[in-house]
């Protein structure tokens, strides 16, 4: 059941095999689902891990994986809510200035008329390293620098490999997309703090949306819920997986596979009592590298959907002042 990895909203829609524990799955003979599988084994894959990642990432855009040691993943998570836990004039230090997309703060507000996220976040571009903004880097909690640093490297390895991993799914030279990126390609880090909300119901954490980004991988809050991954007109749960870190494709990897894969929608949503970390990094290409679909997976059967586009980002970031949908625009 390649596709069985989030829970749907409504218990009858459920994929039986989560229900199972991996012991009954093992007497039932059943795969695993990808909820349970080793990101590193897509180091050397074999077929048939090549082939279901490409059909969990062209219907759902999405899985989980496991991939750090848990002592690794969990000390990344504590460092995130200790930051989010500090005074408020600490946090101050690192404000994001009113049009800059680096920093700490809320959404950047564009329209009066624009609906807010409750949540607060803090945006830091953590490669390449010369362009770190270190002022906006906490100096607390102590370690906040230096675990960031471990663990952009150890994502960007992540992204290496899934990029390759991808690349040879869809029968496409490794290289193809890590070429696309460029060597100075960026990664992003967004810490997310939901607070608890008094009026769960009336508010989101995070606004529907795909990402903009390559592909974003993202450590979730090891005990509170609140991601949604929505898909044929129907949000689904994407369950904690204990240790696991969420791969969610963003639309400029749905550009440059010519759309085979998806950049799926989803949305945070907040808990009345408990305050909820996510910790979101993604990769974009070079700015002044064009990006557009593989020429490889261009045919008469599936002819280009997408034209070849420079700083994605900031179409993207004009497209949210407008209220269009980004990768709409950049149909051909
Ligand atoms: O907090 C989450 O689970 C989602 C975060 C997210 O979608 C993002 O940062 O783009
Ligand atoms: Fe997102």
């Amino acid at each position: 059941m390649a596709e069985s990895f989030v829970e749907a909203d409504r218990e009858e829609e459920e994929a039986p095999s989560l229900h199972k524990t991996a012991h009954e799955m093992s007497i039932d003979g059943d795969e695993p689902p990808p909820r349970y599988i080793l990101l590193t084994s897509l180091f050397s894959p074999p077929p048939e891990q090549l082939h279901k990642l490409r059909s969990t990432l062209s219907s759902w855009g999405c899985f989980q994986g496991m991939v750090f040691q848990i002592h690794t993943l969990t000390r990344y998570g504590n460092v995130a809510k200790q930051f989010f836990s500090l005074p408020v004039e600490e946090k101050k230090k690192y404000s994001r200035a009113e049009k800059d997309g680096e920093g700490h703060g809320g959404d950047l507000i564009v329209s009066h008329k624009q609906v807010l996220d409750w949540s607060d976040r803090l945006a830091l571009k953590v490669l390449p390293e010369d362009q770190r903004r270190l002022n906006l880097w906490p100096e607390s909690p102590a370690h906040f620098r230096e675990i960031t640093h471990e663990y952009s490297l150890k994502v960007k390895c992540v992204l290496d490999i899934l990029f390759k991993a991808i690349a040879k799914s869809l029968n496409l030279e490794e290289d193809s997309f890590l070429n696309q990126f460029g060597q100075r390609a960026q990664l992003i880090a967004r810490f997310n703090f939901y607070p608890p909300c008094p009026r769960p119901e009336q508010v989101l954490g995070l606004k529907p949306h795909s990402d903009k980004s390559g592909v974003t991988v993202l450590l979730q809050d090891k005990e509170v819920e609140g991601l949604h991954v929505l898909k044929d007109d129907q949000w689904f749960r994407v369950p904690i997986v204990p240790h696991a870190l969420v791969v969610n494709v963003g639309d400029q990897m749905q550009i440059m596979t010519n759309g085979i894969i998806k950049s799926p929608v989803h949305r945070a949503v907040t808990n009345p009592e408990k305050l909820r970390i996510s910790v979101a990094v993604s990769n974009e290409p070079e700015p002044e590298k064009e990006i557009g679909p593989e020429e490889g997976l261009i045919d008469e059967k599936r002819p280009r959907l997408y034209r070849n586009v420079k700083n994605y980002a900031a179409v993207n970031f004009e497209c949210f002042q407008k209220g269009e949908v980004a990768i709409e625009t950049v149909k051909v």
